[in-house]
């Protein structure tokens, strides 16, 4: 196939609807206003008691490479849709605009804003959708991970997902956000090039079948690499593929690093009991049972409660394509907008559903935190001009049930939100991947363990400052007003 196009650019990756309204800005004059977007989810995926930040590295590079190629030009001349003096414009298009963001590996909770885009009318819409397509994919495959690591602990975890994810972006992008939540390593090559994430694996049924007998194949493995782990599910785990890879095993001695065996079908946790009796039998208590086949934080919780001997873990599909949640469900938010006077106005869009009402005004998050021990309290949502870290006391209150409520003393609040680019120009030093990961574990350890155990668990505060609630049920009464005035003026 050939592309209409002999290039491809990412500023294209938006809806229509991005463009169309950023051609009526621009002539109608506007486009210069500033605004200011906010994303958040409504929702905890998976209804773990955190989700896991990851996306960020992939907006930094897509901010930074923001241009419109000349193909990209006359292929929007092409649709009709836009008018000439407009795509001149985008023809010297360059985001110039200041984006704030959670850093990744960080713990993130619903109804807080994790990406904040200040800038013009017209960089800041037509950024969204690629925004929110990154982030609702990766905070999902990171925080699943998460939840996979905290039941397999210390034991060794692998990415096995990217056959069957969906497509190349995925796999690729969702092993880095695997790896962010907690899994040691991968069996996909490229996300090792690029991400310098350590890669490993075993090998498949194909090559049992190829040599056509066990045997054959274990030796030819052993002969061609020194690192040896063995499938032993091609004809019968216990009858043939356990004692040959023990005979392989035992003929070439030090030759080889024997590992251990993947098995990848039929009941896992007798098969594994089994299998560990008869490699400790034959004298090889260090081999190691890798396992896969389906599984996911469930099945690997509940082969442990059976005693499953289990060593480590491959899982694919029910992480990379975040099986039982296909969505975060993060939505982009107008939350401020200059007016026609040129001052900055706080807005929000009401709707029917009470949990679908998003928070006005430019925000900052604070995690709060027990000075003594680093433990979590809750996290703060105040306008940008708050700083509680100048009080001395902290009243926390539920912004929807306001009758519970706390006053935390000697804590220590740390602004979420940090500078990424200002003013188009990128500021923000990306730490290493593996300093991502790290510091993921790291703000696992502050979270109380009700918020982290998989089933039910606590629900973590995110509370609205004084000034910041304030304001809001402000504006909730301001429109009221007006569209009951509205209303009134239609039934004269
Ligand atoms: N002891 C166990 N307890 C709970 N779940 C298990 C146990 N053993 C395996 N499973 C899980 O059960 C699911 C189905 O396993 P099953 O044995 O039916 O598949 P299979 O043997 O791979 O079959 P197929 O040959 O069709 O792939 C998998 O998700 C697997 O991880
Ligand atoms: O089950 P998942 O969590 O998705 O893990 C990846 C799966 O991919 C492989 O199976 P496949 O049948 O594709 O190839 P194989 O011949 O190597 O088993 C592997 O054996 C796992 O079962
Ligand atoms: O290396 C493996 O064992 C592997 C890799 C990808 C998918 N399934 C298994």
């Amino acid at each position: 196939m050939e592309y209409l196009y002999p290039d491809d650019s990412l500023i294209l990756h938006t809806d229509a609807y991005e463009l169309t309204m950023m051609q009526t800005y621009w002539k109608q004059g506007i486009g210069d206003r500033k605004a200011v977007f906010e994303a958040f989810f409504r929702k905890m995926p998976f209804k773990n008691g955190y989700a896991v930040f990851a996306g960020l590295s992939r907006i930094i590079e897509y901010l930074k490479n923001l241009r419109f190629t000349a193909t990209d030009i006359e292929y929007l001349r092409s649709t009709g849709m836009f008018d000439p003096a407009f795509l001149d414009y985008l023809a010297d298009f360059k985001f110039q605009g200041t984006l704030r963001s959670v850093v990744e590996g960080e713990l993130v909770f619903n109804h807080e804003p994790i990406l904040q885009v200040e800038g013009n009318l017209l960089e800041t819409s037509l950024v969204e959708t690629a925004l929110l397509n990154v982030i609702n994919f990766q905070i999902m495959i990171a925080t699943k991970a998460s939840r996979v690591k905290s039941v397999v602990g210390d034991q060794l975890l692998m990415e096995f997902g990217t056959r069957r994810a969906q497509e190349f972006d995925a796999a690729l992008w969702g092993t880095r956000a695997a790896y962010i939540g907690g899994f040691d390593a991968t069996s996909n090559v490229r996300a090792g090039k690029l991400f310098g994430i350590p890669i490993s694996g075993t090998h498949a049924h194909a090559l049992v079948q190829t040599y056509r007998d066990e045997y054959t194949a274990f030796k030819a493995y052993a002969q061609t690499h020194h690192d040896c782990v063995f499938l032993v599910d091609t004809f019968d785990t216990l009858k043939s593929g356990v004692p040959t890879a023990i005979r392989v095993a035992k003929e070439f001695g030090d030759r080889i690093n024997f590992q251990g065996v993947r098995i990848d079908s039929g009941d896992m946790a007798y098969l594994s009991k089994q299998v560990r009796k008869m490699l400790d039998e034959a004298g090889f208590p260090e081999a190691k049972i890798f396992a896969s086949n389906d599984l996911d934080e469930k099945t690997i919780q509940n082969l442990k409660m059976q005693g499953a001997k289990i060593d480590a873990w491959g899982v694919g599909t029910k992480l990379i394509t975040s099986y039982d949640q296909p969505t975060l469900g993060a939505v982009y938010k107008l939350v401020s907008v200059e007016n026609d006077q040129g001052e900055m106005v706080d807005t929000m869009k009401l709707s029917n559903n009470v949990t679908k009402v998003s928070t006005p005004g430019k925000h900052q998050v604070w995690r709060i935190t027990d000075r003594a021990d680093g433990k979590s309290e809750g996290d703060y949502v105040t306008l940008a001009d708050e700083d509680p870290r100048q009080l001395d006391s902290l009243y926390m209150f539920d912004p929807q049930f306001t009758f519970l409520h706390k006053t935390v003393k000697d804590f220590v609040a740390r602004p979420l939100l940090q500078d990424i680019f200002v003013d188009g120009e990128l500021v923000y030093d990306e730490p290493s991947l593996d300093e991502i990961k790290h510091s993921h574990q790291e703000r696992l350890n502050r979270l109380w363990d009700e918020y982290k155990r998989d089933l039910n668990p606590e629900v973590y505060p995110v509370d609205l400052s004084q000034k910041c609630y304030d304001n809001k049920m402000a504006l909730i009464a301001q429109i009221h007003d007006y569209v009951q005035a509205l209303g009134e003026e239609q039934d004269d």
